[in-house]
């Protein structure tokens, strides 16, 4: 049995379904393009200062302050060489983590500010994810993307965004997503968007049950039809200890786990943003020993200065996971992925399987 380190980890073969585009820049990129482009707003201007901040920034315990930093790399991916790179270097950094299979969400319509189209902003993504592959091809690495497409909750272009979603299928969209600030904006105010999704059997997940509980995830579920919830993870809010120790689970919680549906959990990025008071306290431990389908996701690998690896890493440590509960983790993911069935088996025989074979020893 291989040790259960950060190099070992970073060898096993992972599987990534919540991971934002926006969120997971390398902070040289970040300097660099907005010196390409003219965006003088960056809070600093080394690369370490600058990763620094966006740590610091987003470590606020609020959504809403959490989502503020995003205004720096967003407003450097407003060009189609600065969309392009960095979709390639998200690519190539997963890759370098030993992410074999991952979905990465990005919301067209911030990226429209210099001109381009949606469609535009999306070929853009696409090429440079194609590219970022391709790089790792060559460095004996491997990686697929595909891309979720995000409407933001709290405007108003959720059907177009859908409409695009449907439009790149085939092409390296697999799916459609809405994020942004939970409270006051329902997931049932983007129903028609649902509808469009459902009505084109397309996929989509809805960022639900983070900073808001069960409401959300309940209309999530029942009145749009996710395929699986963004985050999910105050689903605890409806299992309570017995006091005999026993977590009694109410219906809700029960459907979620009877039907299967995947938790993306995001431990890092739940601690930053007060969904969690403490990663000791993450609902992953309870979730996971109560067999619901859980996955690990980074959410914002620049905003947690984290990745796949180390995201593992910090459950091991909290949990005393070994490789089997890690590989048990990494096929829920792969399971619940947004490809088609025949590719996810051929992912989960051929490559996690193997790769996890090796790891255990
Ligand atoms: O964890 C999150 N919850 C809600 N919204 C989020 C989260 N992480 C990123 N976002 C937002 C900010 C990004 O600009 C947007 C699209 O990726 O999605
Ligand atoms: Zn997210």
């Amino acid at each position: 049995m291989t040790a259960l380190d950060l190099s070992a980890l970073r060898r096993a073969p992972k599987v990534l379904l919540h991971d934002h585009l926006d969120g997971g820049l390398r902070p040289e990129t970040v300097l660099e393009l907005a010196r390409d482009c003219g965006y003088d707003g960056l809070p600093a201007d080394t690369a370490p200062a600058l990763a620094t901040w966006f740590r610091e920034a987003a470590d606020s315990g609020s959504l809403e302050r959490y989502l503020e930093t995003f205004a720096h790399t967003v407003a450097v991916m407003q060009t189609p060489t600065g969309l392009e790179r960095v979709a390639r270097e998200c690519a190539e950094d997963l890759a370098d983590d030993g992410v074999v299979y991952a979905e990465v969400r990005f919301a067209p319509e911030q990226h429209l500010e210099e001109g381009l189209t949606l469609d535009q902003v999306v070929e853009q993504v696409l090429l440079g994810f194609r590219a970022g592959e391709s790089a790792a091809e060559t460095r004996g690495q491997r990686v697929r993307v595909g891309v979720l497409l995000t409407a933001m909750r709290h405007a108003a272009r959720s059907r177009e965004i859908a409409e695009l979603a449907v439009r790149f299928r085939g092409r390296g969209v697999v799916g459609f997503d809405i994020a942004g600030a939970e409270a006051g904006n329902p997931p049932s105010r983007h129903l028609d968007a649902f509808e469009y999704m459902r009505n084109n059997n397309a996929h989509f997940t809805i960022h639900a049950g983070e900073a808001f509980g069960l409401p959300s995830i309940h209309e999530a579920i029942a009145f749009c039809g996710t395929d699986r919830l963004g985050h999910g993870v105050r689903i605890t809010d409806d299992i309570t200890i017995g006091d005999d120790g026993v977590p009694v689970l109410g219906s809700l919680a029960n459907y979620v786990r009877d039907k299967r549906i995947p938790l993306e959990l995001c431990p890092s990025s739940n601690v930053q943003t007060g969904a969690v008071d403490a990663l000791e306290n993450h609902p992953f431990g309870l979730l996971a020993r109560l067999r619901f389908r859980v996955t690990v996701n980074t959410d914002n690998r620049l905003m947690s200065d984290t990745t796949m690896s180390r995201e593992m890493l910090r459950l091991v440590e909290t949990f005393g996971y070994g490789w089997t509960d890690l590989e048990r983790y990494t096929i829920n993911a792969m399971k619940s992925a947004f490809i088609p069935f025949d590719q996810r088996l051929q992912l989960i025989d051929e490559v996690i399987k193997p790769g996890f074979a090796v790891l255990v020893g």
